[in-house]
């Protein structure tokens, strides 16, 4: 039997990324646990620092001083990536998980024709394949994310910024990855070609049945895209659920206040008005990273910091308020201007 779409193909456990600072570690990845079947998507929101991108790095191991990984697991199948050798690693990359990273044009090499490119990522793999196998997998490779064959022989500087970051993407799936991890791909790109490359990150990731994380702050994108929705804040996963949970019945406060603070869902609008700002990551107190920005907080917040609690069917929240309620309180007036 086939339970393909059953099979986890990503258990991240506990990860921890730190980054070393003069004044001591900046926590900015906290114990973050989720994962993924074949075929799921899950979508990472929060706001910027909330440490998405130190994520995507640390699922690549691509970590760079002064980030340090400080502790958890990437289970990829059943094996630890944080464990691999070098070797182990360079085979595991493109061929296993695949990074399609934030800033097309600086994932580039602007001196490099696209087709070159995309042959470069096959050959690190599969050096068996000659040289008419190599092409057709680029034609093939530029069709699955919307591109002609034409544009292999084309260098990055003369594709407009939406066919750079298809061209990213056709290098990042060029091995047919299980995992592929995208952040924030339709940054600095304008609001129609944002939404084709999101559709054709569906496209692909269909054909090659691959499951994908997708980082954003737009929780229109994001909520369009995904299955499932991990809200970050902080350095810490705050909330997981199914997505349509998250929109109409959201549990943690910071997910509540991130959706209220959208004018509409549908109108696919940026974060923003949440008052106050986030914590610094550095000696950071104990108690839960959102207390001094929640209008439910109590005591125990401010002392004790919040574990995921199961609220519903694979949904989790990390907020004292929980087991104990079903639901979030209404915020009254009051609560809601302070
Ligand atoms: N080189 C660094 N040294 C110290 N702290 C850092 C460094 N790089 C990032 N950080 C901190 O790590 C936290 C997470 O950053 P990260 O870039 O992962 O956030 P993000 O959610 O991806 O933001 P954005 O949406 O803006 O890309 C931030 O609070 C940031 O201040």
């Amino acid at each position: 039997m086939n339970d393909g779409d059953k099979t986890r193909v990503l258990d991240v456990r506990d990860l921890e990324v730190h980054y070393d600072t003069r004044e001591g570690p900046a926590k900015a990845v906290d114990r973050v646990s989720f994962s993924l079947r074949a075929g799921e998507r899950l979508g990472l929101i929060g706001e910027s620092g909330s440490g998405k991108t130190t994520v995507a790095m640390a699922l690549m191991r691509l970590s760079r001083p002064p980030a340090r990984i400080a502790g958890g697991e990437v289970l990829l199948a059943d094996r630890d990536l944080l464990k691999l050798t070098d070797a182990e690693l360079r085979q595991t990359r493109l061929r296993d998980i695949a990074l399609v990273p934030q800033g097309a044009m600086s994932s580039l090499n602007p001196v490099m024709r696209v087709g070159d490119q995309i042959a470069d990522a096959i050959l690190a793999h599969r050096r068996d394949l000659n040289r008419k196998a190599i092409r057709t997998r680029i034609v093939e490779g530029l069709a699955n994310v919307g591109l002609d064959p034409s544009v292999a022989r084309r260098f990055p500087h003369e594709l407009s910024g939406g066919m750079k970051q298809r061209a990213v993407m056709a290098i990042a799936t060029s091995l047919a990855p299980k995992v592929i991890i995208a952040d924030e791909p339709t940054s600095a790109l304008d609001v129609v070609v944002q939404r084709q490359i999101i559709q054709t990150l569906g496209r692909l990731q269909d054909g090659l049945g691959a499951a994908v994380v997708l980082i954003g702050h737009d929780m229109g994108l994001i909520a369009q895209f995904s299955d499932t929705v991990g809200v970050m804040y902080a350095g810490r996963v705050v909330e997981l659920g199914p997505v349509q949970q998250i929109i109409e019945t959201p549990r943690h406060p910071y997910t509540r206040l991130l959706i209220d603070s959208l004018p509409g869902i549908r109108e696919r609008k940026a974060l923003r008005g949440i008052p106050g700002l986030p914590p610094r990551l550095v000696n950071l107190p104990e108690g839960c990273r959102f207390a001094a920005r929640c209008p439910f907080a109590f005591d125990r917040c401010r002392a004790e910091t919040p574990e995921q609690q199961t609220v519903a069917s694979y949904h989790v929240a990390a907020c004292h308020l929980y087991p104990q309620h079903d639901s979030l309180p209404p915020i009254t007036a009051s609560e809601d201007t302070a």
